[in-house]
């Protein structure tokens, strides 16, 4: 049994579909099927933020969801005959979605209630890939994985329940994988009282982790429009090199600290289950790509990991006192209470800094509650730069013409916060 995951990109418009179906007629070989997560079709989840954020502030959100219900119509259009089915189904969501948007309350839970509206994009994709499979004789079943992935409510960032979510696939997926390929949801999951829950923005590379352990399948594939693991995001840096092969301790490592082709969480459940993680380019299928599984490196070309829209916090205590464990630990649950990741940290005698995603409405929360104890200063706008395995050549390279608030180097990674950003290359 094999997991494949594609992603927005890999279904963003209808020659896209048809080159999903493509790719899963490669692989029909009659005995083995395959588990297909899929993301909402190209950036569908940023227009339902946009539709959400509308509805709560109650503000017209007509034109961005008559977009929305226009590009997935277009999409149908090109793939399916005249009143194919497929259509009626669409419909459906969309009547449905129209029916949820009409009773957000913005006194009621944001977070709630933007889980209930951007899982639409997940459950369109799904539905008509799921279709498209099925018109062009490759056998699929869909499957609504919120009965499946049980989660805690925590809406956003929903927590998985292991011990639930294995029982129900090994019950229910699993069967059905004997008979035909199941297309299924990423990024999202459910409540025991079956309300929506979300993994986290990009989450679909989780989904397809999870189903992985829980099957256990033999490998997992996520299809991207690059070549496979890069040493660094091609759209901001020229002449990349592919890893054909790279441990999952490093990927890891990079997905942490910010490469964005594969989700941070999605590493763990394959590796501790030994599960191989293939990343392959859906624009040409026959190339290898990249294998992320147990291995070992002698060297390994240096990575260059870039985030941007970070923040500098610094913390002084008002009298002067010594960074301690206790005002630290101060500091640590305001920032856990905030929700607020640490990407990087640094203390001197009487100073604190932490470097973390910047987050307009919680941040000054954050620093109001911490203002009392402590003098705060910050910069917003930054950017967190890491290289891993680096060399002093590669530090040269990057640091060169940055405006450097602070850096940190280990024997194998050297970080640096910059006031000066990188720009996306056309
Ligand atoms: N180290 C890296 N190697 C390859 N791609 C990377 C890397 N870091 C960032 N990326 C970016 O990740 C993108 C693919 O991931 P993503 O957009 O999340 O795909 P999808 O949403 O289709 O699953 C690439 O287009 C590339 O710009
Ligand atoms: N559609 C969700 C989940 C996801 O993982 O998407 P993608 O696979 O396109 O990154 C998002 O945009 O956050």
């Amino acid at each position: 049994m094999k997991v494949f995951k594609f992603g927005g990109a890999s279904v963003k418009d209808a020659a896209a579909v048809c080159n999903v179906g493509t790719i899963l007629q490669a692989q029909q070989s009659g005995s083995s099927y395959i588990l297909v997560v899929v993301s909402a079709m190209g950036k569908t989840t940023n227009a339902l933020e946009q539709v959400f954020e509308k509805a709560f502030h109650q503000q017209d959100f007509t034109a961005p969801l008559s977009n929305l219900q226009q590009y997935h119509y277009q999409i149908i259009r090109e793939l399916f005959p005249e009143q194919h089915p497929v259509q009626q189904q669409v419909e459906n969501l969309f009547q449905q979605l129209q029916a949820y948007l009409s009773t957000i309350d913005s006194s009621d839970l944001y977070d709630k209630q933007y889980d209930q509206v951007v899982s639409y994009g997940e459950l369109l994709a799904s539905v008509i890939l799921n279709e498209y499979l099925t018109h062009v004789q490759v056998p699929s079943t869909w499957l609504d994985c919120r009965p499946i992935i049980r989660t805690d409510p925590i809406w956003r960032e929903a927590k998985v329940d292991w011990n639930l979510t294995q029982n129900n696939i090994q019950n229910s997926v699993k069967p059905l994988l004997q008979k035909t390929h199941v297309v299924t949801q990423g990024f999202l999951g459910g409540t025991f009282d079956e309300f929506t829950t979300t993994l986290g923005r990009e989450g679909s590379d989780y989904t397809a982790a999870i189903f992985a352990y829980c099957l256990p399948a033999q490998s997992v594939t996520i299809w991207k429009d690059v070549a496979g693991l890069l040493n660094a995001d091609p759209k901001l840096f020229s002449d990349t090199v592919l890893y054909q092969e790279i441990s999952f301790q490093e990927t890891i490592e990079m997905a942490y600290y910010g490469a964005s082709v594969i989700h941070p969480k999605t590493i763990k459940p394959l590796a501790i289950s030994h599960i191989p993680l293939y990343v392959k380019s859906f624009l040409h299928p026959e190339a290898p790509g990249t294998v992320i599984h147990d291995c070992r490196h002698d060297k390994i070309a240096p990575a260059f990991i870039v985030k941007q829209q970070q923040c500098l916090i610094s913390f002084q205590e008002k009298d002067f006192a010594f960074i301690n464990e206790s005002n630290l630990s101060t500091i640590f649950a305001a920032l856990a209470n905030y929700r607020f990741k640490i990407n990087l940290m640094q203390n001197s005698a009487i100073s604190f800094s932490v470097c973390t995603d910047s987050d307009a409405t919680r941040l000054p929360l954050f620093m109001q509650s911490l203002q009392e104890q402590f003098n705060i200063h910050y910069n917003t706008d930054l950017t967190l730069f890491t290289i891993k395995n680096y060399d002093e050549a590669s530090i040269t390279h990057l640091t060169k013409d940055k405006i450097i608030l602070l850096e940190q180097r280990s024997r194998t990674t050297f970080q640096f916060v910059s006031k000066t950003g990188i720009t996306v290359q056309p």
